[in-house]
């Protein structure tokens, strides 16, 4: 979209949730500086009227800053000359039965902009476009089905908006929802493509002569033929993460989720093109490319997270055009996003342990796979038997909080999980709209190590090396900002917002009045440059606060917390893997925050 890039490249405002179709969340705003970044203040705030996570962040166009909520969902226009004055206020109605069929708390990581509409991703799969002047519905469109007689899915993606078309994904994999990408027209809201993770070729938009895995060519029904029998049509691969943009290419990249159920004895084969990295022709949805991750995936290593576009970065003595990725499974990836050709895949936290590296071998038939430690084979250890020690835990070295790079460093600055896990799989049946999990996981600290749940960390994406890393008590759920004032912001899951130079050093931190899952977003407005981020504890390393499940009566109610046979009688057993295993690992949360929906504003003293 022409006008969004050029919207895009005014620093002042911030058009798309990622920053830009590039998704590297650097800011060239420099009057906050390395230097006087500790005399930051807040300027104003706003409370959303919601508890439970809030993800995303606000966009900021001219003299308007739009912030969304969770469910249900509210969007406020805020006059940006008026201290946040509201301009309006949009509230969609939702049938709240949908909060039942959401894994990972009622999230949503925030609206798009396009051509004078703000579009929103609601938690009932309902898509809709609102005048961004008067907050009226211009269209509106179902792009799922949830509860009655529906598949359980669920929308909490930030839609993007790539030349005439609006992008939006799907949740709900741990129900067994067939993921899929889907371009709807922006003037109209009508369908233009849509392309699934699984199925045969004509869903999944697959040229069996042209798309090519590695470089070749990726045959017929290649979204079925890794699957036993029709498995496929339940077989996750969602699509709830962030989406890239190279209007050069005119490619957009994404990635898909765990295949379903989490039970892999269930599922045999590699399950494509679930934990894949996608390059598709934005006009068309037909793939370029395609990279799977994890295949036949055994511990939840979703490949959603999200995909940094870098020109020119010089890997292995060449000059590239790349794609960086952090994925679930502990490896980040660098590739020519071109060719789909594998550059670098290296650990980002040295506790990954389930593989011991990424085949580099071309010759090899195990080219670019993963060589799984047979001991964390969650597959090879079978039902019913707890495979321990599994390094990362299901949420990953990184989920869905998204990363930021600086071309004035050329690093990229991650926010991480330092978490480890048991996982159990059980044989589950398929029944639509009910939960398909197959699998009890609890999830604590390395063991052995320091303690903490997560790491800040500055990575080389040519060398595929840590630079440095930064402990954080808990995992960093929040998403990086990179500033031209040689800045670097996060937010934690306690509450702080904090800044660090390019070595890491802490230069700054104030604690908000809830834990941060949001993404920390700069504008400038009347010459000043301002810091934004929502508070408001929760996710999945959330949501045991966020759901209420650190009781054991709650835990056990909730519908994805635990195969209650297992657990009768044992209080610690219902809470420990509670929250598919959050509720246990982030019990000690409780002790530094709790609810909040609260927008925080900072700026430097008058
Ligand atoms: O498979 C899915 O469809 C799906 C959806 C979501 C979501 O939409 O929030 C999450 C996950 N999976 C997931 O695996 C996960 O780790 C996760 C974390 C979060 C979050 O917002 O904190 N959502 C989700």
């Amino acid at each position: 979209n022409e006008e969004l890039m050029k919207m895009a490249e005014n620093p002042k405002d911030w058009v798309m949730q990622t920053g830009d179709y590039a998704n590297t969340r650097f800011s060239k705003l420099n009057q906050i500086t390395k230097d006087n970044v500790k005399n930051l203040q807040v300027k104003w705030s706003f409370s959303t009227g919601v508890l439970r996570g809030h993800e995303g962040g606000p966009l900021i166009i001219g003299d308007v800053m739009y912030v969304h909520a969770p469910f249900p969902n509210t969007v406020y226009a805020l006059d940006l000359n008026n201290d946040g004055k509201i301009l309006w206020k949009y509230e969609p109605k939702q049938d709240p039965n949908v909060i039942g069929i959401m894994c990972c708390d009622t999230v949503n990581r925030g609206v798009a902009y396009g051509d004078g509409k703000i579009i929103l991703n609601q938690a009932d799969t309902t898509v809709v476009a609102l005048d961004a002047k008067t907050g009226k519905v211009v269209w509106s469109v179902k792009n799922g089905e949830q509860t009655d007689g529906g598949k359980g899915e669920s929308g909490t993606s930030a839609p993007v908006v790539i030349k005439d078309k609006v992008l939006v994904g799907v949740s709900g994999a741990e129900f067994g929802v067939r993921g899929w990408l889907a371009a709807y027209n922006l003037a109209d809201g009508k369908l233009a493509w849509k392309a699934y993770s699984e199925g045969p070729d004509a869903d999944t938009l697959i040229d069996p002569e042209k798309t090519t895995h590695l470089g070749k060519p990726v045959g017929k029904d290649s979204g079925t033929n890794t699957w036993e029998g029709e498995q496929w049509k339940t077989g996750g691969g969602t699509t709830w993460g962030w989406y890239s943009y190279d209007p050069k290419l005119n490619l957009v990249y994404y990635g898909t989720g765990n295949p379903s159920t989490w039970n892999p004895v269930q599922r045999p084969g590699d399950n494509r093109w679930s934990m894949t990295i996608m390059a598709r022709d934005a006009d068309t949805g037909v793939a370029k490319w395609l990279y799977q991750m994890t295949p036949h995936d055994e511990w939840d290593f979703d490949g959603i997270n999200e995909m940094i576009l870098v020109d020119g970065m010089e890997v292995g003595g060449a000059k590239r055009d790349v794609l960086v990725h952090f994925d679930r499974n502990g490896f980040a990836y660098t590739m020519d996003r071109a060719t789909g050709e594998l550059l670098v895949a290296k650990k980002y936290d040295p506790a990954v342990n389930w593989a011991t590296e990424v085949n580099m071998d071309p010759s090899s038939d195990q080219y670019g796979r993963p060589q799984v430690v047979a001991k964390y084979s969650t597959q090879q250890n079978g039902e019913d038997t707890n495979t321990t020690g599994i390094c990362p835990a299901a949420l990953g070295t990184k989920d869905q909080q998204p990363a930021a790079y600086s071309p004035k460093t050329g690093l990229f600055y991650v926010p991480t999980n330092h978490v480890c896990m048991d996982y159990e799989p059980y044989k589950v049946s398929y029944t639509a709209g009910q939960p398909y999990v197959g699998a009890t996981v609890s999830m604590y600290p390395p063991p052995g190590g320091e303690g903490n749940m997560g790491n800040f960390i500055a990575w080389d994406a040519a060398k595929g090396e840590i630079v440095w890393s930064k402990p954080e008590q808990f995992s960093v759920w929040s998403g990086a900002l990179a500033t031209d004032g040689d800045v670097i912001f996060y937010g934690t899951l306690e509450g702080y917002i904090k800044a660090v130079d390019h070595d890491g050093n802490e230069l700054y931190k104030f604690k908000t009045p809830s834990g941060i899952i949001g993404n920390v977003t700069p504008y400038e407005h009347n010459g000043k440059q301002y810091i934004a981020v929502l508070s408001g504890v929760g996710g999945w390393a959330g949501i045991g606060l966020a759901g209420g499940l650190l009781s054991p009566d709650n835990a056990a109610a909730w519908h994805g917390a635990v195969d209650q046979g297992r657990a009768q009688g044992d209080e610690a057993a219902v809470v420990g893997t509670a929250g598919l295993g959050a509720v246990g690992g982030y019990a000690a949360l409780a002790d530094y925050t709790t609810l909040g929906g609260q927008l925080t504003v900072f700026g430097l003293p008058d």
